[in-house]
């Protein structure tokens, strides 16, 4: 395992409800990647769109198996990692909190409200604390290049918004709904967090393109959210979503230079080397390469 990023892009694309189908690959290889945190939601497709190396990875499993309460975003990320993704990009399907984020336009969310319950959302643990900075979610420069590529593929892009995460599965009620809007959410999903923490935790510059579905059910005098309304509409976008990530392949800059991000770690460990918990300390040799990977 490298313990530094190489300056070549190699982008993990995450891929939400309607998107499982994946994207398509120049010399496509399925490969089942373990991890010490337990099953990924499936295989990894990893391949090449021109010079730009991709690999991919449906959240909620082959014929979407896994509600997002059960999605093992730790595997998901550390396999990513182990694969040698340098940055992922999620899609994601969204409801909009928000009159002019209308049903079929692309937000590229920079914040988010974590309102989920039931999900293991960090890596660290007893014997090896960290708290990495989470003011800003998102990188900045993933965030940029992939909403250009959103808007070259003929996407109405909004530049930024912020995704409220419930637990699910249900959709929320008129009365949450309304609170979140009242909070100054923009839009809502099942899925961000904890996947955007622990992105950040395995030092990958994270950013999520968000496809909005439906208006939630804060609009007075509308019926509330259906699933196979929002699948309907996801369908008729996911081609967008597909070349948005084509052109990113295309229009990253030849040299990936270092991104804050790749460093997330360098100030969060605050547990004494002499008080470390070594198990949890291999378990990190993905996640942590750059601090206890082994060099090749
Ligand atoms: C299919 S409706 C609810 C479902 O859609 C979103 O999934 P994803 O974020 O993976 O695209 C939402 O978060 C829920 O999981
Ligand atoms: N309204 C909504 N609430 C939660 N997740 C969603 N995914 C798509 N639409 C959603």
């Amino acid at each position: 395992m490298r313990a530094e990023k190489s300056t070549s892009w190699h982008i993990g694309v995450i891929g939400g409800s309607g998107l499982a189908a994946g994207i398509e690959l120049e010399d496509a290889q399925e490969i089942a990647v373990a991890s010490p945190f337990g099953e990924p939601s499936g295989p990894v497709v990893t391949g090449r769109i021109g010079e730009v190396r991709m690999t991919f990875l449906a959240r909620h499993g082959k014929g979407h198996a896994i509600p997002p309460s059960r999605v093992n975003y730790r595997a998901n990320i550390d396999v990513l990692k182990r694969c040698g993704v340098t940055d992922v990009v999620a899609l994601s399907a969204i409801g909009s909190l928000t009159e002019e984020m209308a049903p079929g336009h692309m937000v590229m969310v920079d914040q988010f409200i974590d309102r989920t319950t039931q999900r293991v959302s960090s890596f660290f643990d007893t014997g090896l604390v960290a708290h990495v900075s989470l003011a800003d979610p998102v990188c900045e420069r993933l965030k940029g290049l992939l909403a250009g590529a959103a808007e070259l593929a003929g996407g109405e892009v909004h530049q930024r918004g912020t995704y409220l995460c419930i637990e699910g599965p249900q959709f929320s009620t008129r009365a949450e709904s309304l609170m979140y809007r009242a909070w100054g959410a923009h839009v809502i999903g099942m899925t961000g967090m904890p996947e955007a923490r622990l992105a950040r935790e395995a030092e990958l510059p994270y950013a999520m393109l968000g496809m909005v579905t439906d208006y939630d059910c804060w609009r007075e005098d509308e019926a509330g959210v259906e699933v196979s309304h929002v699948l309907e509409v996801m369908q008729a976008n996911a081609e967008l979503a597909r070349t948005a990530v084509r052109n990113l392949a295309h229009h990253v800059p030849a040299v990936r230079e270092p991104s804050p991000v790749d460093t997330a770690l360098e100030h969060a460990l605050i547990t004494a080397p002499d008080a470390r918990d070594r198990k949890l300390v291999h378990k990190l040799d993905a996640v942590a390469c750059r601090l206890f990977g082994e060099r090749d």
